[in-house]
C-alpha cells in the first residue's frame, strides 16, 4: 500500500467509527433510551442518526432536514427536506416552519427524539421579526468570509432566529425530549451545535436528556487506532487561521522524526471579495504545500470529516513535497485552491460520508 493509501485509510477509520447511524445506535442502547413517539433529525448527518432510530425502534413518525445530496441512508417513511449549506435559502425556511409545526402539535404524553449534526444553524430557519431570508443570506456570507469561530458565528445566529438557542424546543408540550448530538463544535456544547437546536430552555418542564454521541476526538482516537505506525501526536489543535496554522504544523512534522501526528478541529480562513473556489482544508493543504515544498518523505492530507469542504465536491486535498509550484501563490490570494489542487490530482474526495465532527489532519513522516 502507498504511503498515500496510508492516509486515506486512516483517516477514513477514523470518520467511520463517527458514522451517525453507529454512534446513535450505540448511544441508543448505551443509555437505554426508550421507544420514541417522533423523531426530529436535523443537519449533515440527519439522514444516517434517523437510520438508527429506524433500526432501533423500526417506523415512526420522522423529520429529517438535511444538506442536498445528504441522504442516502434515510428511512423510506420519512418526511425529508433538503435544504441549502452553508448559506440557508428558502428551503431553510421551509424547514424551519416544519419543526415548529411538527413540535407544536405534539400530544402532552409525547417522548421526542432530536438528532442533531452539524449545518443544522444553515438548514433550518424561522426568523425574527423585521429580518428577511436576503437580510439573513448576506448576513451568513459575511460572517462565513470573516474568519470567525463558530461559538463567535453561532452567538450571532441565535440572536437571528425563532429556533435556535433552545427556542424550538421551549415550544415542546410533551413529556420527555432525548436530544442525541453529533458534535462539530470545539468544547461539544450542545447550545452551540447547530446553534443549540436540539439544546433545550434551563426552565423547560419536561424531562430532557441530552447526549454527545460523536466528536472530532472520538473519530481521532479511532483513526490512531487504525495507523500502522508511530503516533507522535494527537491533538484538537487546528483552530486558527489557516495562514498562522501552516508553517507552525510544518515545522513540528519537520522537527520530529518519523511517524505519523493526527490533528483535529476547525481552521479559519478570511476570504478575499469575490472568493474563487475552495474550502478551508484545501487552503491549509495549499499554504501546507508551500511549506513542505522540495522535502521528500513527507505527505499531509488534511479533510472535512462531512466530506465537503466548503462549496466543493471534495472533502480536502492531501499534499505532498512534490505538489507546489509558483502559481500556488495566485490560488491562495484568490481563494481558489480547488482547481489549482484539482489540475495536480491533490484533491480527496469522500463523498457525503453520514457525519460531521469538523475537519482532520493526518501528517505523516517517513
Ligand atoms: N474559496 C474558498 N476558499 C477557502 N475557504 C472557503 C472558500 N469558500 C468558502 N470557504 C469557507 O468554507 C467554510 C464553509 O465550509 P463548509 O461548507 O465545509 O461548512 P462547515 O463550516 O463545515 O459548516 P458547518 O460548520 O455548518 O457544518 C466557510 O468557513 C468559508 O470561509
Ligand atoms: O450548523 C452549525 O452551526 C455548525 O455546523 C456547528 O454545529
Amino acid at each position: 500500500m502507498s504511503t498515500a493509501d496510508d492516509l486515506v485509510t486512516i483517516w477514513t477509520a477514523g470518520v467511520d467509527a463517527v458514522i451517525g447511524r453507529r454512534a446513535v445506535c450505540d448511544a441508543l442502547r448505551q443509555h437505554n433510551v426508550m421507544r420514541p413517539d417522533a423523531v426530529i433529525a436535523v443537519g449533515k448527518a440527519a439522514a444516517s442518526m434517523a437510520a438508527a432510530a429506524h433500526d432501533a425502534f423500526g417506523p415512526l413518525p420522522m423529520l429529517i432536514v438535511t444538506k442536498h445530496g445528504h441522504v442516502m441512508d434515510a428511512p423510506q417513511n420519512a418526511e425529508i427536506i433538503e435544504a441549502a449549506h452553508p448559506v440557508p435559502d428558502a428551503q431553510s425556511l421551509k424547514a424551519g416552519a416544519r419543526l415548529i409545526d411538527a413540535v407544536d402539535n405534539m400530544a402532552r404524553d409525547t417522548h421526542l427524539l432530536v438528532l442533531t449534526s452539524g449545518g443544522a444553524s444553515a438548514l433550518a430557519e424561522h426568523l425574527v421579526d423585521g429580518l428577511s431570508l436576503n437580510d439573513l443570506a448576506d448576513r451568513t456570507q459575511a460572517l462565513l468570509a470573516s474568519g470567525q469561530d463558530i461559538h463567535a458565528m453561532n452567538a450571532l445566529r441565535k440572536d437571528l432566529s425563532a429556533i435556535k438557542g433552545g427556542k424550538l424546543l421551549a415550544r415542546f408540550k410533551g413529556q420527555r425530549i432525548t436530544s442525541l448530538a453529533i458534535s462539530d463544535v470545539e468544547g461539544d456544547a450542545l447550545g452551540v451545535i447547530g446553534s443549540g437546536i436540539g439544546d433545550a430552555p434551563a426552565d423547560a418542564p419536561f424531562d430532557f436528556a441530552p447526549y454527545i454521541v460523536a466528536s472530532n476526538a472520538i473519530a481521532r482516537a479511532a483513526a490512531a487506532d487504525a495507523a500502522q505506525g508511530v503516533i507522535l501526536s494527537n491533538t484538537e489543535d487546528l483552530y486558527d487561521d489557516a495562514v498562522a496554522l501552516a508553517p507552525r504544523i510544518a515545522a513540528q512534522v519537520l522537527a520530529a522524526g518519523p511517524g505519523l501526528h493526527i490533528k483535529g478541529g476547525e481552521p479559519t480562513v478570511i476570504l478575499p471579495p469575490n472568493p474563487g473556489k475552495g474550502g478551508r482544508n484545501m487552503a491549509l493543504a495549499l499554504l501546507l504545500a508551500r511549506e513542505i515544498a522540495g522535502i521528500e518523505g513527507v505527505q499531509i492530507l488534511v479533510a472535512g470529516t462531512d466530506g465537503t469542504d466548503g462549496p466543493t465536491d471534495a472533502a480536502g486535498a492531501l499534499v505532498d513535497g512534490h505538489t507546489w509550484d509558483d502559481s500556488g501563490s495566485d490560488a491562495l490570494n484568490t481563494a481558489n485552491a480547488a482547481p489549482w489542487l484539482d489540475a495536480r490530482g491533490a484533491l480527496f474526495r469522500s463523498g457525503p460520508t453520514g457525519t460531521n465532527v469538523m475537519d482532520i489532519l493526518i501528517a505523516k513522516r517517513t
